[in-house]
């Protein structure tokens, strides 16, 4: 019995993810929430024969309605990239639809599990733990930044290269989700050797695949169906932990201690999903030289992005 809210539900993520929620066994109820075509989207999939009972919501004066009773809220909403701009070009219009969005959870559904796909992802983050804890609803437990489609694209990268099947390439992947923020930790990944050459490459096409999608796509977006399936599973893991109790360990980007030395007051890394949420934030384990160095880059970059999204909410 979980109801999950979808906002930004008529996108190129948003479309592909309700779909793939509808067929999820514990969802009962899917709201589908954006400011064009969710009615459309939800007649369309609420043919579909399985329980989740699906409606739209269209427009700010239904956002409360969408939110009312959520156990989890999944945002995709605002606009993707073109080729040469990066996730940080998005700030200035994302950074607000994300704002006006937590600050309707806050309202109306406080306790429910907030997971942003919105990029930039850095920034977005903490903007919503901003609201929240203006509006004296934070959990640090329960705000995630979907970081998963970076662990994905590892496991498809890695289990290429090296021959294997991708279910057995589980790459952790720390840091944040942007560029050089992208910190995928191969060194730490069981019965696998790669040479220092494919380390490199394989950590740029990592740390690089947006990029690679948003070319391919030449101005019409980027990562749409990749990201569904990849914020499904995130939610599926979610629901597992959280709702059926059986504990699962997944990457996230949420408040941390991990980084906090270095400025960062949030850090994707492994996290265990319980009933209460993030429950525990599991150590980055040992780090080779390069990854060391993969490390100060992205701590440098985090935590001014970090700071651009917590400032947005304070000084506006
Ligand atoms: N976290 C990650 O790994 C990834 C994040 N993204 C990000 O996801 C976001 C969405 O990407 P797409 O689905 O491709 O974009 P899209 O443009 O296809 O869809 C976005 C949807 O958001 C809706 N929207 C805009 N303002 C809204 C508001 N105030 N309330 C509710 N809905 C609103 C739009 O009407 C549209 O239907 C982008 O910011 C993109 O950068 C994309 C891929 C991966
Ligand atoms: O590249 C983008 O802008 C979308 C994204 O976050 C990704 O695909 O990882």
């Amino acid at each position: 019995m979980v109801k999950v809210a979808v906002l930004g539900a008529a996108g190129g993520i948003g479309q592909p993810l309700s779909l793939l929620l509808k067929s999820h066994p514990q969802v009962t109820e899917l709201n589908l929430y954006d400011i064009v075509n969710s009615p459309g989207v939800a007649a369309d999939l609420s043919h579909i024969c399985t329980k989740a009972k699906v409606t739209g919501y269209k427009g700010q004066e239904n956002l409360d309605a969408a939110l009312a009773g959520c156990d989890i809220v999944v945002i995709p909403a605002g606009i993707p990239r073109k080729p040469g701009m990066t996730r940080d070009d998005l700030f200035n219009i994302n950074a607000g639809i994300v704002k006006g969005l937590a600050e309707g959870i806050a309202k109306n559904c406080p306790k429910a599990f907030t997971c942003i796909i919105s990029n930039p992802v850095n920034s977005t983050v903490p903007i919503c733990a901003e609201v929240f804890k203006k509006a004296g609803t934070y959990d640090p437990k329960r705000l995630f930044g979907v970081t998963l489609l970076d662990i994905v694209r590892s496991s498809t990268f890695v289990s290429e290269a090296k021959g294997m099947n991708p279910a057995e390439a589980k790459v952790t992947v720390i840091g944040g989700h942007s560029g050089v923020t992208i910190v995928p930790l191969l060194s730490q990944l069981k019965g696998v050797t790669f040479s220092q050459e494919e380390v490199e490459a394989l950590t740029h096409r990592i740390q690089f695949g947006g990029d690679e999608v948003v070319k391919a796509k030449d101005g019409a977006g980027s990562a749409t169906l990749s990201m569904a399936y990849a914020a499904a599973r995130f939610v599926d893991s979610l629901i597992e932990g959280a709702f059926m109790k059986k504990p699962v360990v997944e990457c996230a980007y949420v408040e941390s201690p991990l980084a906090a030395d270095d400025g960062c007051a949030y850090f994707a890394s492994a996290v265990e999903l319980g009933p209460a949420g993030a429950e525990k934030i599991l150590p980055i384990g040992p780090l080779s030289d390069y990854e060391q160095g993969l490390y100060k880059a992205c701590v440098e970059q985090l935590k001014a992005n970090i700071a651009k999204g917590v400032n947005f909410v304070n000084q506006a």
